[in-house]
């Protein structure tokens, strides 16, 4: 059975953690200590404080549910230590000379570094961007101010542009628009907006190319812990989990 470390405990690291399929949690660390603590009463897997010790023990595949600078701070030393990571914080990869060092070190590992749907659906088809032309490829992302931390009675647009921008403004917010990016091959045009009249996470993506053209519309139920945190993303790495080992691979 495959046994997962949890790098981050916090609100997505817990829906996983009190999960009944039989994900076997075997190692638990977090900067903040007493979360680690918390999810190994759940699991009873132990946790420990420093990352070095954590990354020694009889791990298959990291879940990376911290954020952007865990992934920035720890990832290389993950595949050293022949380890499989799945990345939610993908806002890390929006800088391709980290990138592509990173997957060179997975590469010359032996190593998997998997990127989940997180809060969005239909990425898995949006990878025929790399082999067929897109025109178009929009990401609007609404959400309540309190997901975004700001105070506002109006809907405002908070950014407009690159992906890459945006992420370095909104690390715990848009990193769907990065793996939108990667999985396409294609830059994304990210527009984000606050407005207190909605109470889910929305995500509109737009896209136009040689297939023909799709419009999505997903209106995410927030984790009540964090309601930046779409609770799909939780499911969606769940999901991974469960499905490495099976022999039958659905989605492109
Ligand atoms: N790709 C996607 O679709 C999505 C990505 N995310 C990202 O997933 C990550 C986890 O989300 P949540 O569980 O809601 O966040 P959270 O804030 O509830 O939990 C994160 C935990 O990681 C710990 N942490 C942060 N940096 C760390 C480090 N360097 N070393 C050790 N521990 C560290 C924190 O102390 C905290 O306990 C966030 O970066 C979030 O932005 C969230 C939703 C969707
Ligand atoms: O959970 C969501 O809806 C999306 C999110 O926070 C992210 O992409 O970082």
């Amino acid at each position: 059975m495959i046994r997962v470390g949890l790098l981050g405990c916090g609100n997505v690291a817990e829906v996983i953690a009190k999960d009944k399929s039989g994900i076997n949690i075997v190692a638990l660390h977090d900067a903040v200590r007493e979360r680690a603590e918390h999810l190994s009463e759940i699991t009873g897997a132990p946790a420990y404080d420093s990352f070095e010790e954590f990354i020694r023990q009889d791990i298959d595949i990291v879940v990376e549910a911290a954020s952007v600078f865990a992934v920035t701070a720890h990832a290389e030393e993950i595949l050293k230590a022949g380890k499989d990571i799945v990345i939610l914080s993908v806002g890390a990869l929006a800088e391709k000379e980290f990138r592509d060092h990173l997957i060179s070190v997975a590469e010359k590992e032996g190593r998997k570094i998997r990127i989940p749907s997180g809060a969005i659906m239909g990425l898995d088809n949006l990878k025929i961007g790399q082999i067929s032309g897109i025109t178009k490829l929009l990401l609007r992302t609404t959400k309540n101010p309190r997901s975004l931390r700001i105070n506002t009675g109006e809907r405002v647009l908070l950014f407009s542009g690159r992906a890459d921008d945006c992420i370095r403004q909104y690390p715990k917010n848009i990193n769907v628009a990065v793996a939108l990016e990667l999985a396409s091959g294609h830059e994304v045009e990210v527009e984000l907006w606050a407005d207190p009249a909605v109470d889910r996470n929305m995500h509109e993506i737009f896209v136009e190319g040689e297939f023909g053209d799709f419009y999505l519309k997903i209106k995410n139920n927030p984790c009540p812990e964090n309601p930046a945190t779409s609770y799909l993303a939780a499911l969606s790495i769940i999901t991974l989990l469960n499905n490495l080992e099976k022999a039958i691979i659905i989605g492109t």
